[in-house]
């Protein structure tokens, strides 16, 4: 049995709650547990005494002089004895609710200890103790994502046996002569050397061959469906020349200069033999909706049918909501189709697709289902791209004849990792705002003096304006952000006394977030306090205010992200940042927003910024989700894959050659695997 298929439960330790437990971290098979990463290591080389300084994480080995104490507070034991460390300084040892060691904490006896040192008090607070005297401490701990239920450590235990057990079941994907050429290492080994590392080295060398075989398969998609649309399939779409001037009367403003552009690129691809792939890459708020309505309304004219894709019901509704009214005065048939949609409202629509007369259906992946059907499917447009895999685009592609690919990206890229990406992917910039907006005034204030926030937020409420709170971002190892985000609802509310404010947090069920944000974009809820779960792309003008607490914690593009969502309507806004910035990076990157507005300057800043280690782990938004890669950190490992998939690709007998047949297996697998975010 693949190990793909093989459920966790076929683990020893494994049972009904465990299960549960890993399911809640997206983990369900002996695979997924192997390719869960740590997203850091915990140090623990012994180090001698004479370096411990206060408030270090420190190993050592000791040994016990006399018994250990036990006190209890409530159901909680503290216990205390005294040891020697490296055979000659005295130490207090102090473990918490551990007491289940006290029998084997004997006088005498020989332990490896880790925990945090006092030095005021020269106490070490315990957190790990191994009684086994001969016992190596690993030098490197990796931690990886948990929850309440389940533990790092017992992930990782996890991790190892299943290792143990199926470590020569591992099938190998890359070709030989790859592995070869670069020095990776195996799979098998790449496994072992991240779950269990014995140096920062061999993390390094582990990290670099498994992100190599994910970056080198993702860009196989890309380049395999890039050689589909360069076959001379397409065919020229009878757009008229004046399109462009019929489309701007039904804007209630004018158009930018960089829209009509973009416009204008679109057009003269449209009206090409060759099927346009192009991308619109503009800056929050730049009107990249207007761009991809003007597309829809081409094709229209030409007499074909459109899609507009989002990830979520609330962006379709959100678009389909807009499409409807620039295009009541045209007469064209806009329809929603979302997983919503059901039962006769569903079949009308489809019905309605499949002959044509919807000339534009807006809608989720539900567009992707069986059962719909167009006449001529002449145009795809992806709202934020990078969250739907190119295999779903092309599920969708395979419904008309080649269609017309239009992609918006949500955030700006920089120019050398968007070559990296997307390569000779034709793009269209938005680089200008809408004529009257007023900039959005950026501040930070120290956590402490976060009422200051809080009495500029009560200030707009009271003027009618909306304002949103982002909750910090947590860490895994920390307390989980549903209590955090309750702790910071729970101040909020009484600060904000009066209004209506809401709590949105990961864990809610999509149905209830998607409720929460109508609610919000109607003005029923006047403060929204949110994990960052608050959509990128939507649009409520009447927000004016966006509080950011924990700002340290984000990465630039997101802080840029989450502050495009205010600043959009005619109201001035504030973006408020709200922080405990220590390291100069974090200070510097606070700086940065202060400083400018301008996406893609922010963009490149972001790259700079993003040196080894710095915010390892934080997703960045605006880009293909990765489970190990970092295209900031990584781009030259995406270039190289990107050189050896156009290669291998090129070779007819990679689609029967032994030798392929491993990455022909992971091809299939990721191309079969449908990942959708929301
Ligand atoms: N040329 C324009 N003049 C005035 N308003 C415009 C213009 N273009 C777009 N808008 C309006 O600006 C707002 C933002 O547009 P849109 O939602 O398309 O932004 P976006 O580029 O998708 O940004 P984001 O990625 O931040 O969601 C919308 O309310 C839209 O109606």
């Amino acid at each position: 049995m693949s190990l793909k298929s093989l459920s966790v439960r076929a683990l020893p330790g494994v049972g009904p709650q465990k299960e549960r437990a890993l399911e809640a971290l997206d983990i369900r098979t002996v695979d997924d547990l192997l390719h869960t990463y740590p997203f850091r290591y915990d140090e623990r080389a012994e180090k001698p005494f004479p370096e411990w300084r206060d408030g270090d994480r420190v190993t050592a080995r000791a040994v016990l002089e006399g018994p250990v104490q036990v006190r209890w507070r409530g159901s909680k034991s503290i216990m205390t004895a005294r040891v020697r460390v490296d055979g000659q300084h005295p130490v207090v040892c102090l473990w918490f609710s551990q007491h289940y060691l006290r029998a084997k904490l004997t006088d005498g006896r020989f332990i490896l200890v880790t925990g945090k040192w006092n030095e005021a008090l020269r106490r070490l607070v315990v957190s790990e103790t191994s009684l086994d005297a001969a016992a190596k401490s690993p030098p490197l701990v990796p931690m990886y994502r948990a929850n309440k239920d389940i533990s790092s450590k017992t992930i990782h235990q996890l991790i190892l046996r299943a290792l143990d057990q199926y470590a020569d079941q591992m099938a190998e994907s890359l070709p030989y002569a790859l592995m070869r050429k670069y020095r990776l290492w195996s799979h098998r080994d790449a496994l072992f050397g991240i779950h269990q590392p014995k140096s920062h080295e061999d993390v390094r060398q582990a990290r670099r061959r498994l992100v190599f075989e994910e970056f080198l398969l993702f860009q196989l998609q890309l380049q395999w469906i890039r050689a589909q649309r360069e076959k001379p399939v397409g065919r020229a779409q009878p757009v008229p020349n004046d399109a462009l001037a019929a489309f701007e009367v039904l804007l209630p403003s004018p158009m930018t200069d960089a829209q009509r552009r973009a416009c204008e690129d679109i057009l003269r691809d449209l009206q090409r033999p060759a099927p346009m792939t192009r991308l619109i890459q503009g800056d929050v708020g730049s009107g990249k909706t207007w761009v991809a309505l003007f597309a829809c309304f081409a094709v229209h004219l030409a007499g074909g049918q459109a899609v507009l894709m989002a990830p979520t019901e609330i962006l379709a509704e959100q678009h389909a909501r807009l499409a409807r009214q620039l295009f009541a005065p045209s007469g064209i048939r806009v329809e929603l189709l979302t997983g919503s949609v059901t039962g006769r409202d569903r079949e009308r629509i489809l019905a309605e697709i499949s002959s044509g007369q919807v000339s534009l259906a807006v809608g989720t992946h539900a567009l992707l289902s069986e059962g719909v059907e167009f006449r001529d499917l002449a145009l795809l447009v992806t709202d934020e791209q990078h969250r739907f895999g190119v295999a779903q685009r092309a599920r969708l592609r395979e419904k008309g004849r080649a269609p017309d690919v239009l992609m918006l990206s949500a955030t700006p890229i920089p120019r050398t990792l968007a070559l990296a990406i997307y390569g000779d992917m034709d793009v269209s910039l938005l680089n200008e705002l809408p004529k009257g907006r007023k900039p959005i005034q950026t501040v930070a204030v120290p956590s402490r003096d976060d009422e200051a926030a809080l009495r500029l937020i009560r200030r707009e409420l009271s003027r009618g304006r909306q304002a949103y709170i982002v909750a910090p971002a947590i860490e895994a190892s920390e307390q989980d952000d549903v209590t955090s985000a309750t702790e910071l609802y729970a101040r909020v509310c009484e600060y904000l006394a009066g209004f209506r404010v809401d709590l949105l947090h990961g864990r809610m069920p999509s149905a209830d977030k998607e409720r929460m944000m109508r609610a919000f974009r109607d003005g029923d809820i006047h403060a929204l306090v949110a994990t960052t779960v608050i959509e990128v792309g939507i649009d409520v003008p009447n927000a004016t205010v966006m509080a950011i607490y924990g700002a340290e914690r984000f990465g630039l593009a997101q802080l840029h992200q989450l502050r495009g969502r205010v600043g959009r309507g005619q109201h001035p806004s504030y973006c408020v940042l709200i922080h405990d910035a220590k390291s100069e990076a974090a200070r510097a990157r606070i700086e940065t927003m202060i400083h400018t507005n301008d996406g893609f300057e922010i963009a490149e800043r972001d790259l700079e910024f993003r040196g080894p280690g710095e915010l390892f782990g934080l997703r960045q938004s605006g880009l293909p989700d990765f489970s190990l890669g970092d295209l900031a950190r990584d781009y030259r490992i995406m270039e190289v894959a990107r050189e050896e998939a156009l290669a291998l690709l090129g070779r007819d007998d990679f689609w029967y050659a032994p030798w392929a047949e491993g990455l022909r297996e992971a091809l299939k697998t990721a191309m079969d695997k449908i990942s959708y975010r929301d």
